[in-house]
């Protein structure tokens, strides 16, 4: 078992105050947020160190879609993923931070949140995510998508880029370098966005706050 002090010790909560209120100032403004190395440094290479070691058969090739309607695509993404269920120190670490972030965005914009799911995502070179929204708007329950960036020392000319685009007509998009520590969130209904290949092995955590989708038929959250 791996020693992580620094995951279990600090949680870095005075530090992620400031990083939550910035995140909920800039939602409330723009409905995105970007913030280089903005992850607590001990929870960010406690995750880095972690999917690097779980060795590849931990990781499954990507979907596309939800439950029933998934299915594999190679065309759309690339990608192999495996969730985080919270087993490990640093898994737990990781859900607790996310646990924070909710309530702090609850509490200040009353979003609503009410379930957090999250995977790890490996991408070999050469591995993509074309344009896709990340729900579709009356249909899922998908609302905010929180992205991390594992990869420490990623260099510009390495690709791999988060292109964020501002609404579905702009072919422009926001440039994120996945370097170690970012954090990204986003309106998943809002923000059509893809993953550039990459020249090297690109590591990162893709997770989404749901609201509470339970009805007649289904109860909430499904896992
Ligand atoms: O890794 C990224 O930059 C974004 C991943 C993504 O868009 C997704 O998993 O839905
Ligand atoms: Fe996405």
């Amino acid at each position: 078992m791996l020693a992580l002090p620094d995951v279990c010790r600090d949680s870095g909560r005075n530090e992620s105050d400031h990083l939550f209120e910035t995140i909920a100032r800039d939602l409330a403004e723009r409905g995105y947020s970007v913030n280089p190395g903005a992850l607590p440094a001990g929870l960010a290479d406690g995750l880095a160190q972690q999917c690097r070691g779980m060795g590849s058969t931990l990781f499954d090739p990507a979907g596309i879609g939800r439950e029933k309607d998934r299915h594999l695509n190679g065309f759309v993404r690339s990608d192999e993923i495996c969730w985080i269920t919270g087993e490990s120190a640093v898994g737990q670490a990781w859900l607790s931070w996310a646990a924070g972030l909710q309530a702090y965005l609850n509490r200040r914009l009353f979003l609503g949140l009410f379930s957090f799911e999250s995977h790890y995502a490996h991408y070999a070179p050469g591995d993509f995510y074309k344009r896709h929204l990340d729900a579709f708007r009356g249909q899922a329950n998908r609302v905010l998508s929180l992205v991390v960036y594992l990869n420490p020392g990623w260099q510009p000319d390495q690709g791999g880029e988060l292109v964020l685009y501002r609404n579905a007509g702009d072919r422009d998009g926001l440039k994120v370098t996945p370097a170690l520590g970012t954090v990204v969130a986003f309106l998943s209904e809002e923000f059509p966005h893809e993953v550039l290949p990459a020249a090297r092995h690109r590591y990162s955590i893709a997770g989404w706050f749901r609201v509470n989708g339970s009805n007649s038929q289904r109860v909430d959250p499904p896992r």
